[in-house]
């Protein structure tokens, strides 16, 4: 038997749940439950051991015990048991509280330096040992370890639906349980041999590859004979086996010399989750109310409509609501999760974080790490940063983090008020992501500034310095985007990154306008990093800039105009879909960024964004900037699953209530007469 051992870090859970079946780990106390399960339906129904008759041989049926025995403490079996049934919430079951199972599948890890399979010849019955030695020649036809370049994978030992639940869809279920059981250990294959045309069907479906197929009529023993007669409707066994995308192979691992091999593999965001207030004050009419000229808000400023929160809502409502929802929406239980991080610079509390307020979510998991962050709008990528490190560190246990990021954004009356907003973005954090953080490609820039701070403890608006604000946003992106250039070209020598490297550009989003003029920096950064003989390849107009000074160039209209009349393309597709939120809530603070990355999600099919990479750039007033990048996983399963529980958005979104800009400024003033004056418990 194979010397894999399962991490103690990675504890019993529940690897799928869909239409009120939950599959999870077999632990010690299902093990005779299951074996009682594949003895009475695996061993009557699978199609060699009924050709055999092997439940009439009593050494047969107790081999099969001894095998299953001798694997089910590998700890990689499944389980199918309805919700709400005894143990479908990973509690402790016994005689007093059986299990009713739905269906099985042993499993096990084979090594490459496993010494081969015997079993004491004395238990070995005549069925058991035709079986099994047929099995034995159908794997000694490929050699999966070298095909695939692996040093370990799962195999199967048994699968099986109990009779009152097969043509369910619950086989595939358990396929597919099987693949997020990989995923979760890290195993780069599965590999099974199929032997029933139902379980070769649902392999299919779960994206199994044939390998080796042979017809059973034509298998036969040195006296002539077909060895498995009666086989109908099977005709075939089939070999199979699965990668796991996201799990590097050996293969991959020499191929990625960046990758070391004690790191989890395709760390980053697992699923995100966007909650927004349901009441919006739109720009047009907001115009009208201050007595600015038509368009200043709308054409200006680029913003359409302003998301705010009443007196009902604050910022441990917000991120309470966005953490459950995260949960509930991708069926995590609250023992997976070791590590929760909040970035807000909305601060009720100046001792109590955030964090602690979310621990009610938790019930009795209490051992979870981390705390709230805050720095302007810049928390949230702090907070996230601090999740990776953490499921990258010797620290990690397996479990998963959840990142929130959430404020409410106002401001007092005057030019900076249409630019606020409010919402919560919350992520989910670990290995094998679809969306994976590039590893050593970051590049910050942090420095002492007044352009953006909250200095009155007792006012929820911030002093604003606009000009100043946008010098040093357009100079952080500057300083970031041309160091993480540097970084990238010392890290792969032979390629350029530009604009054109990655297939989307997300900003923080103060106001789209602002944003819009980013890109437009980025292709005057591109236009100053080129050589020579690059430049000559920019348009002829660019001639003139040739000589002027960066730091120079933040309010230069001339150098604006150039620039952002040459990105207008560049723009349409590499930014301007990662705006909707922005345009359609506003400022949310620290959740802006995150808000940019679900509105690329939501703007095109998963098949589209498969295989994309793209740069974020985060920034915070005060002030703290970071660039980094992230690729869409080339695996369209895990992508379609992230973009399909994104589909409430636009629906949501659509169905918020348009405040008058009277009601919204009244709600604001009476906001801030109240401001910090309630009871100590939140709403
Ligand atoms: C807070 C953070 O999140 C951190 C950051 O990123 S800081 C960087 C951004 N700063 C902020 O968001 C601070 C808060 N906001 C503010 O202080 C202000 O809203 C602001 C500075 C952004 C704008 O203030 P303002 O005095 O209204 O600016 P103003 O220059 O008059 O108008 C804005 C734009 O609308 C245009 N505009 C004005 N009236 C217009 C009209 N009727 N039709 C079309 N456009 C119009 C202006 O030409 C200007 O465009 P350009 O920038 O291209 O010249
Ligand atoms: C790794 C191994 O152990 S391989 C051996 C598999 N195990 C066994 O044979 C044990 C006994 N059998 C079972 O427990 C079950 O039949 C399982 C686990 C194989 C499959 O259970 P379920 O998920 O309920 O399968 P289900 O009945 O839905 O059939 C799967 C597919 O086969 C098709 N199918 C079912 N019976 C037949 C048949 N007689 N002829 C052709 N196709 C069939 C079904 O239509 C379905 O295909 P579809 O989804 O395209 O409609």
């Amino acid at each position: 038997m194979s010397a894999w051992k399962r991490s103690e870090s990675v504890p019993p859970r529940i690897w799928l749940k869909e239409n009120g079946i939950v599959i999870r780990d077999v632990t010690p106390d299902l093990d005779n439950f299951v074996i009682e399960h594949m003895l009475e339906n695996f061993a009557r129904d699978e199609p060699l051991n009924r050709s055999t008759n092997l439940t009439d041989d009593p050494d047969s049926m107790a081999a099969l015990v001894t095998l299953w025995n001798e694997v089910l403490p590998q700890r990689v079996s499944l389980v199918a048991l309805a919700e709400g049934t005894p143990g479908a919430n990973l509690e402790p079951v016994g005689f007093d509280n059986p299990p009713t199972i739905m269906g099985a599948n042993v499993l096990t890890i084979c090594c490459k330096n496993d010494k081969k399979t015997t079993f004491d010849s004395d238990i070995v019955g005549d069925a058991f040992q035709k079986v099994f030695k047929f099995l034995d020649s159908i794997n000694a036809l490929v050699d999966v370890y070298q095909r695939f370049g692996v040093d370990h994978y799962v195999d199967a030992v048994g699968l099986s639906v109990a009779p009152m639940s097969r043509g369910k869809g619950l086989g595939l279920l358990i396929l597919k349980a099987r693949l997020e059981l990989c995923k979760g250990l890290n195993i780069p294959l599965t590999k099974t041999i199929f032997t029933a045309i139902q379980s070769q069907k649902i392999a299919a479906k779960a994206g199994f590859q044939v390998l080796v197929e042979r017809e059973y009529d034509q298998l036969k023993g040195p006296d002539g004979k077909v060895i498995f007669p009666d086989m109908a409707p099977t005709k075939v066994i089939q070999l199979s086996a699965k990668t796991i995308p996201s799990v590097h192979t050996r293969k991959q691992l020499v191929r990625a010399p960046t990758i070391r091999m004690s790191r989890p593999a395709g760390v980053g965001i697992i699923a995100i989750e966007a909650y927004f207030p349901s009441q919006f004050v739109d720009q047009t009419e907001l115009e009208q109310f201050d007595g600015v000229s038509a368009g200043k808000y709308t054409v200006g400023l680029g913003q359409a409509r302003m998301g705010f929160c009443t007196d009902r809502e604050d910022v441990n409502s917000l991120c309470l609501t966005a953490v459950q929802r995260l949960m509930e929406r991708n069926s995590i239980g609250a023992e997976q999760i070791g590590r929760l991080e909040v970035g807000t610079e909305t601060i009720l509390d100046k001792s109590k974080s955030v964090k602690t307020v979310l621990m009610q979510l938790f019930g009795d998991n209490t051992d979870i790490e981390g705390i709230d962050t805050t720095n302007a709008c810049y928390g949230g990528t702090a907070a996230l940063f601090n999740a990776l490190s953490w499921v990258e560190s010797s620290a990690w246990d397996g479990r998963l983090a959840i990142v929130v990021a959430a404020d409410i954004a106002v401001y007092a009356t005057g030019s900076a008020r249409p630019t606020g907003g409010a919402g919560a973005m919350a992520m989910l954090v670990g290995p094998n992501a679809p969306l994976v953080i590039e590893s050593g490609l970051r590049a910050s820039y942090m420095k002492h500034a007044y352009d953006f701070y909250k200095p009155d403890l007792n006012s929820e608006y911030p002093v604003v310095d606009g000009k100043l604000s946008i010098q040093c946003y357009l100079s952080a992106l500057d300083h970031c985007y041309q160091l993480y250039c540097k970084k990238a070209q010392k890290a792969n020598p032979e390629s350029k990154v530009q604009l054109n490297t990655f297939d989307a550009f997300l900003f923080h989003s103060p106001y789209c306008k602002l944003v819009q003029k980013s890109l437009a920096r980025l292709l005057l950064n591109d236009y100053f990093l080129a050589s020579d003989e690059e430049k000559s390849k920019f348009p002829e107009a660019f001639n003139s800039i040739k000589n002027v000074k960066m730091e120079e160039t933040y309010f230069d209209r001339d150098v604006e105009r150039l620039v952002l009349d040459n990105s207008k393309q560049l723009f349409e597709e590499k930014t301007k879909p990662s705006l909707f939120l922005a345009n359609q809530i506003g400022n949310m603070y620290t959740p802006s960024l995150y808000g940019g990355l679900v509105s690329l999600l939501i703007s095109r099919e998963a098949s589209k964004l498969a295989g994309n990479r793209v740069a974020l750039f985060s920034y915070g007033s005060g002030l703290a900037s970071s660039m980094y990048s992230l690729k869409i996983s080339t695996d369209l399963a895990p992508v379609q699953k992230l973009v399909d529980s994104l589909n409430h958005v636009k629906p949501t979104l659509e169905a918020r209530r348009k405040i008058a800009p009277e009601e919204f400024a009244a709600t604001l003033d009476a906001k801030e007469k109240n401001h910090h004056k309630g009871t100590q418990s939140s709403l």
